[in-house]
């Protein structure tokens, strides 16, 4: 996979180098690159943004140095993919989706966000998902693209340790994960659930489907209204 980030704080995305991401980079399983948006532009201040049509507070962002931008780092491959609080909801099964993408083309808005003609006129050559990771509002999109690509990177195969992992995880079946514990058994007078301890793989298979079922029922009653019935047995019924 190529990601492409395009931003006018370039600086954000030196954590990229660190951990999974850093080891997916440095074998291969990642190409990316991330560039200063004023690379595109011309005037001796370099300017990004502008009072917005209509009045209202704040900047908008220019469509120039963005046309030149994709212009000059879309192909063929793109999915431009643009973080802001008017988007598609970030889910794992959307990390799922743009994991499968060949390039990524993250633009990072600032201010009031991009001009929309940038988004109609790339939507002409390329998909266009703007995508929020909840209902709030940040600075702009280079810390939602540093979510969205931890999110997404760790499902390329081989980036995980473990890819089992995945199978297990919150997210993975529509349910929130069972409670995890390791070593000391008994830590500052609180044990380890006895099942965990059993060895019977059955019921330590049942009981963490059992924890799943109401820990997600308690915090997450909307995951559980959203469940295809199909996938749940008769015991996960009687939970
Ligand atoms: N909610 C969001 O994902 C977002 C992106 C930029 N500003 O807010």
């Amino acid at each position: 996979m190529r990601v492409d980030v395009v931003s006018i704080f370039p600086e954000y995305f030196a954590p990229l180098g660190l951990s999974l991401l850093g080891k997916a980079r440095a074998e291969s399983r990642l190409e990316l690159a991330v560039h200063d948006l004023r690379t595109w532009t011309h005037d001796v201040h370099r300017t990004v943004d502008d009072t917005p049509y209509g009045g209202g507070a704040g900047m908008v962002m220019r469509p120039e140095p963005w046309g030149e931008a994709l212009d000059a780092l879309a192909d063929g491959r793109t999915r431009l993919v643009v973080p802001a609080p008017t988007g598609r909801l970030f889910t794992q099964d959307l990390a799922h989706e743009l994991a499968a993408e060949e390039h990524l083309l993250f633009a990072c808005g600032r201010y009031e966000g991009i001009d929309q003609r940038v988004l109609d006129h790339a939507a002409g050559r390329m998909p266009v998902t703007e995508v929020s990771l909840g209902d709030y509002v940040l600075f702009g999109g280079e810390v939602a693209v540093l979510v969205m690509l931890e999110a997404i990177t760790r499902l390329l195969p081989g980036v995980l340790g473990n890819s089992a992992s995945l199978d297990e995880e919150s997210h993975a079946n529509g349910l929130l994960e069972a409670p995890m514990y390791t070593k000391p058994a008994v830590w500052r007078e609180l044990e380890v659930p006895e099942i965990l301890r059993s060895g019977d793989h059955g019921k330590i298979a049942r009981w963490r489907r059992d924890q799943a079922l109401l820990r997600t029922a308690a915090r997450r009653p909307d995951l559980v209204a959203a469940l295809d019935p199909a996938t749940l047995d008769k015991k996960d019924r009687a939970t």
